[in-house]
């Protein structure tokens, strides 16, 4: 929200919210073919905080956050309207070149996808599609981004070795690992827990707690006390609308919608 009470600027991150929104979402509407996924979406997300996304299956959560770095566009029958900027400028024109985006925005799928080969290649690999570096400063780069992403001490010693060996856990690190690598400024994480057990989420959520510091961060996520626990702010999505957003700890302690409210006390969703 652009105007949180003051009263809840308690959680330290909460001190950049006046600050300008590192997203800034105007009238959003996204189509798949014919059915209207985003109707009207008005949210403004900010800088270096951790913004949770919420609500019932099929709600839209995935579609938005993909519209924040136009996985759509390599499809045909999809479209989105209205912008998204993103430090002022829109991401929706198609004159912002998806390579800049992805440079920028960097996202993480619910399902750990190593690629086939060495630990060390999976990071290294996209860090080359976007510069060209000297061996010794892509070895720093990829330990920087394997520290970054809690991983390191477990594989230091196995870069070599086949990625898919790795636990899922570890894969999922890996996958953050490869986004932060890119150095994005923003980073999208499409419910990046729930192929996981309860150490292994107890790990990334730390992380993404580690991370808020140098990115910006936008969660998707199905479990609710996971947004109450890792997020700054939370949206509530029902139907394709952005029902509510608000500081998180309003959102799960007096939400100011009925509909949030029976959402977060289970009577639907
Ligand atoms: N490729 C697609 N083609 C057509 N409709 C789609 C497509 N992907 C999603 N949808 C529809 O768009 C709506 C929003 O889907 P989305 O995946 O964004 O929801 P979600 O809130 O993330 O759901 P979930 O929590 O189950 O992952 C749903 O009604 C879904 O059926």
């Amino acid at each position: 929200m652009t105007d949180p009470a003051p009263a809840l600027h308690l959680a330290p991150s909460a001190a950049t919210a006046a600050t300008e929104p590192k997203l800034k979402v105007r009238n959003l509407h996204f189509h798949y073919d014919g059915f209207h996924a985003l109707k009207g979406i008005d949210m403004d997300i900010p800088e270096q905080q951790v913004t949770a996304i919420i609500g019932p299956s099929g709600c839209g959560k995935s579609t938005l956050l993909r519209v924040f770095n136009r996985i759509y566009a390599i499809y045909p029958g999809l479209r989105a309207s209205g912008s998204i900027e993103l430090d002022g400028e829109n991401i929706l024109d198609p004159r912002y070149s998806l390579n800049r985006l992805r440079g920028k925005v960097g996202m993480v799928f619910q399902k750990p996808v190593p690629f086939p080969m060495t630990i060390f290649e999976n990071v290294a690999y996209g860090i080359r599609h976007h510069e060209r570096l000297s061996r010794a400063e892509m070895e720093a780069r990829v330990e920087q981004a394997l520290r970054g992403a809690a991983l390191w001490d477990e594989v230091k010693d196995k870069l070599k070795a086949n990625a898919l060996g790795l636990s899922g856990g570890q894969q999922q690190r890996l996958c953050i690992a490869r986004a932060i690598a890119l150095k994005p400024e923003v980073l999208l994480l499409d419910e990046p827990t729930s192929a996981l057990d309860p150490i292994a989420t107890g790990r990334i959520e730390q992380l993404i707690e580690e991370l808020k510091s140098r990115f910006t961060i936008v969660i998707v996520t199905h479990n609710m006390q996971q947004a109450a626990r890792v997020s700054d702010q939370t949206a509530f999505m029902y139907l394709g609308e952005l029902v509510e957003f608000d500081q998180t700890e309003k959102i799960f302690t007096k939400p100011g919608k009925k509909q949030t409210e029976d959402y977060i006390t289970g009577r639907f969703g």
